[in-house]
This record gives structure tokens, C-alpha cells and sequence, in this order.
């Protein structure tokens, strides 16, 4: 299927949700994150959740990893309406928030981060391929953002349902993920 089926329809499947299904879909995520070792990193970023479009919610993932890696520092973004950049800022204590058009909290500024000092980022979706392509809202946020991350970056994809087999009209600027995370599975791409 193309991009844009996938996007339409899984817009759709996520818009269905339950709130009971979402409850336990996140629970799962969290389940699948917390077995990872995530010592040897320093600077995971992540993305904060569109509660309204039934996005995964990563802020127990944050805690957690504030509470048994209090050395890793999280990292967050503000998006660039206007050239479709991200801008990355620490999530320290004292960091102000504010919610966006698409209802996405952003940090309002504080300490930014390069995409250099990045060692994972867990990345939102609405759909992935078994190779690691995703479908995001088609706006290429992410793949401008991961562009600039080191090679060795890991780049975990937090999917609410399972990889389709095959997106169809891959782009040469889409920026493969290594790892799959969804509420039942781990899937090592790479
Ligand atoms: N939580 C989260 N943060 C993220 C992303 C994401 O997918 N999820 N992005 C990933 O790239 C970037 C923001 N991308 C977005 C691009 C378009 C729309 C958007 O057009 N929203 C419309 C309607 C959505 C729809 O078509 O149904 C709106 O809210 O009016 C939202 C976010 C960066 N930060
Ligand atoms: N590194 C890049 N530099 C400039 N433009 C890019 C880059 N990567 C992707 N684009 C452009 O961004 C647009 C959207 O790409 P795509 O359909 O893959 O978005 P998406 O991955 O679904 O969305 P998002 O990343 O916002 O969640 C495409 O027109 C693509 O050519």
C-alpha cells in the first residue's frame, strides 16, 4: 500500500480506539521499553504525545527513566511551523511548557541540545513496514530530524499496531528505523 492509504486508514483505526484499548496499548509500550538496558546512554530524545489523536503517551516512559537512570538526560523539541525543523531542548526541571497548534507540548526554550549528542530517539508514527519505513503525518519532520543524527543513533519507531509488510512508495530521504516497539512485540529491524 502506498503512504497515503496507510495514512488514511490507520488514522482512522487510531481515531476508533477505546479509551480502555489505549490504556492497555500504552502499558504494553511502557512493558516493551522497560526491557531494553538503557544504561551507556546519555541523551534520549522523545516525542511528548497528541493525547487528541490517541498518540502513544511517553510520559511514564520519561519518569521511569528519570527514577532508575537519573543520569540520562530526556530531550524534547519544538516544531517549526514555517521550514519544518525541530529545534531540541533539554527536559529539565525548571522547563517551561506550552501546547502547540497540534496540540503537541513544546519546551517554551531553555538548554538546547545538537542532534550530534543524541544517542536514541523514539520516534512517533502512524504506520511502519516491516524494513523499518514509516508513515508519519507526511510533513517530513522526522526525516529532516534524523538526517542530522549520528549514524549510530539508535532509532526506535513506538507503534500502536503490529508492521504492515511493505509501504510501497518509499522515498529516498525516509530514514529507515533500526527497532519497532508495539504493545505485544519488539521488532530488531537492524
Ligand atoms: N507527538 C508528536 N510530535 C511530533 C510529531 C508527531 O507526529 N507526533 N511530528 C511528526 O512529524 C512533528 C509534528 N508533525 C505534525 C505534522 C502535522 C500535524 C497536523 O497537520 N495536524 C493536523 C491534523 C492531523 C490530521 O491530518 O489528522 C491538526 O492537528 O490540525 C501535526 C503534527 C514533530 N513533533
Ligand atoms: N531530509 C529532508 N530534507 C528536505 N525534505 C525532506 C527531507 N526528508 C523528507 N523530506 C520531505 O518531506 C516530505 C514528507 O515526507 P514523508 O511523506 O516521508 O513524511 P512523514 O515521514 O510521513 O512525516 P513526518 O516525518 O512529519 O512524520 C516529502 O516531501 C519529503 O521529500
Amino acid at each position: 500500500m502506498t503512504k497515503a492509504e496507510l495514512r488514511r486508514n490507520y488514522k482512522r483505526k487510531r481515531s476508533l480506539l477505546s479509551e480502555a484499548q489505549i490504556s492497555s496499548f500504552n502499558a504494553g509500550i511502557l512493558n516493551q521499553l522497560l526491557q531494553f538496558d538503557w544504561s551507556g546512554n546519555h541523551y534520549i530524545h522523545t516525542f511528548l504525545p497528541i493525547v487528541g489523536q490517541n498518540e502513544p503517551d511517553m510520559w511514564s516512559f520519561i519518569t521511569n527513566i528519570r527514577v532508575y537512570y537519573p543520569d540520562i538526560h530526556i530531550v524534547i523539541s519544538r516544531s517549526e511551523l514555517k521550514d519544518h525543523a525541530m529545534k531540541h531542548f533539554l527536559l529539565a526541571d525548571n522547563v517551561l511548557l506550552e501546547e502547540n497548534v497540534w496540540g503537541i507540548v513544546e519546551p517554551v526554550d531553555g538548554e538546547t541540545v545538537a542532534e550530534t549528542l543524541l544517542d536514541v530517539v523514539l520516534v512517533p508514527l502512524l504506520i511502519v513496514d516491516k524494513a523499518g519505513n514509516r508513515v508519519g503525518y507526511g510533513k517530513g519532520f522526522y526525516d529532516r530530524f534524523l538526517a542530522k543524527c549520528r549514524p549510530d543513533c539508535k532509532k526506535i519507531g513506538i507503534s500502536l499496531f503490529a508492521p504492515v509488510e511493505k509501504i510501497d512508495d518509499v522515498d529516498p530521504l525516509d530514514i529507515p528505523l533500526d527497532i519497532v516497539v508495539t504493545p505485544n512485540l519488539t521488532y530488531i529491524i537492524s
